[in-house]
Order: C-alpha cells, then sequence, then structure tokens
C-alpha cells in the first residue's frame, strides 16, 4: 500500500529532512508517525502526497511508482488520498455541507450522489444538524470534524493526517483520534504524524518514531514515551 525504500530529501537550503528512511505500510493498518520538531515528519507526509520529490530512493503507493508519475497524473493520484491537517483549510466563505459538497465537484460527481454522499459523511462525523453553519461558527474539534468529512467523501483508500490534534483540547483530540480508529475499522488505511503522546499511548497502535531524518523504532501495539525518549 504504502513503500518507501531508503528515501532522502534535501532541501535547497541544504538541510536534508530525510537520511534513509525505510517504511512499509500494509492496507488497513494505523500508524502514528512520531518524533522531535525537524525530525522530517511533515517531509514524509509531503513526499506522499507528491508534494516534494525525493533526491534519492523510491516511493510507492497503491501499487504506483511516484518517482516515475508524470505531473498530469497527479490529481488523480491525490484523490485516493484523504488530507488532514492541523488548521483544517475549510473555505470559509462555504457552509460545512458546501466544503464536503466542493470536494466531490472538484471530480464532477453527480449532483443526485452529491446530495446523498454529503449527509452520509455528516452523520458519521457527527454533524448532521450544523450542514448550514459556516466554519467560524464552529468550534475548533467541529470544524475538523468537517475537514474529515470532505477528507473522506471521494473514499479514499490512504487518509494522511498532518498533526490533527495540533489545535485541539485533549476532549475534542480524543474524539478526532477515536474517529480516526473508527474510519480505520472501515476499510481506510490511517496514517497520523502527532505529537500528542497522551493519545499514542492509549491507543496501542504502530507507532514509528522518527530523529533527525531516520525511522529509530517502528513498533507494534506501541506507546509514545517508551519510544520517543
Ligand atoms: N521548505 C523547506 N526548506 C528548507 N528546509 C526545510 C523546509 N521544510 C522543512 N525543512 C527542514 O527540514 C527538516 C525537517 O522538517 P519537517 O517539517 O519535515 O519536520 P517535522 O518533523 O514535521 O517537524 P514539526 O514536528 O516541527 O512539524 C527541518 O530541519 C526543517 O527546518
Amino acid at each position: 500500500m504504502i513503500d518507501l525504500q531508503n528515501v532522502t530529501k534535501s532541501y535547497a537550503t541544504g538541510v536534508q529532512a530525510l537520511n534513509g528512511i525505510t517504511l512499509h505500510v500494509d492496507k488497513g493498518e494505523f500508524v502514528f508517525i512520531v518524533g522531535d520538531s525537524g525530525s522530517g515528519k511533515s517531509t514524509l507526509i509531503k513526499l506522499l502526497l507528491k508534494e516534494l520529490e525525493p533526491t534519492s530512493g523510491s516511493i510507492k503507493v497503491n501499487g504506483i511508482n511516484l518517482n516515475k508519475m508524470k505531473s498530469k497524473a497527479i490529481p488523480k493520484y491525490r484523490r485516493k488520498l484523504g488530507v488532514v491537517f492541523q488548521d483544517f483549510r475549510l473555505l470559509k466563505d462555504r457552509n460545512v455541507y458546501e466544503n464536503i459538497a466542493f470536494a466531490q465537484r472538484v471530480i464532477a460527481t453527480p449532483s443526485k450522489d452529491i446530495r446523498k454522499n454529503v449527509p452520509k459523511m455528516l452523520s458519521l462525523v457527527g454533524l448532521a444538524e450544523k450542514y448550514k453553519s459556516f466554519p467560524k461558527q464552529l468550534s475548533g474539534g467541529e470544524q475538523q470534524r468537517v475537514a474529515l468529512a470532505r477528507a473522506l467523501v471521494n473514499r479514499p483508500n490512504i487518509l494522511l493526517a498532518d498533526e490533527p490534534t495540533g489545535n485541539l483540547d485533549p476532549k475534542n483530540s480524543r474524539e478526532i483520534m477515536k474517529l480516526l480508529e473508527t474510519i480505520n475499522e472501515r476499510g481506510t488505511t490511517v496514517l497520523v504524524v502527532t505529537h500528542n503522546q497522551e493519545i499514542v499511548d492509549q491507543m496501542k497502535k504502530r507507532v514509528v518514531v522518527m530523529h533527525k531524518g531516520v525511522i529509530v523504532s517502528d513498533e507494534r501495539k506501541a506507546g509514545y514515551k517508551q519510544n520517543a525518549d
């Protein structure tokens, strides 16, 4: 599903952000990526999204070799990936319904399917009643739920979450993580970059620890502290 072989990434400034990453994630896995600031976690996500090119090494996602992908194939490739970020990135001038519907419109989903799919996604994230609200009328936790619904509405088989609870309080953070777990149980492969030690410890998932651009630990049913300290 996701396969990185000896991947390195140097930025133009000379910073070596990734220094030989080999990582395999199977279909249906739930993986936390943790590590101190600057260890290369976001760089890894950007490589998977093909926002960046590796300096060396190979990256395969969904059986596709990203190194060989032509730029015109990138939009179609990205549709198979759902993405959420710390800052939600919702369209401020559109209501909740429209934010989710928009993701379907860009891939030319027929209107009658959009009318079915959007309420289904809103129920999944527990926001069925707020479909008319605008982002600024929602709490941070609710905004992240909308972002999740939008990431999932096109049925991606992989969900990438870069610090999804970075702006949320502990209660909302737990709820978003619970939702990610539900999404995973429904068959989506989930990769979560996080600094949230408490949640990583509670959830007992696979934990990949990065430090200075390399993977220093990769354990199943693990916690944060015993690895990252
Ligand atoms: N566009 C860029 N140009 C130059 N250097 C960069 C760029 N983006 C990141 N870096 C550097 O690459 C290294 C890895 O950064 P990255 O953002 O991947 O780390 P991170 O683990 O996600 O950190 P954080 O937890 O703080 O978000 C850091 O030294 C960072 O300063």
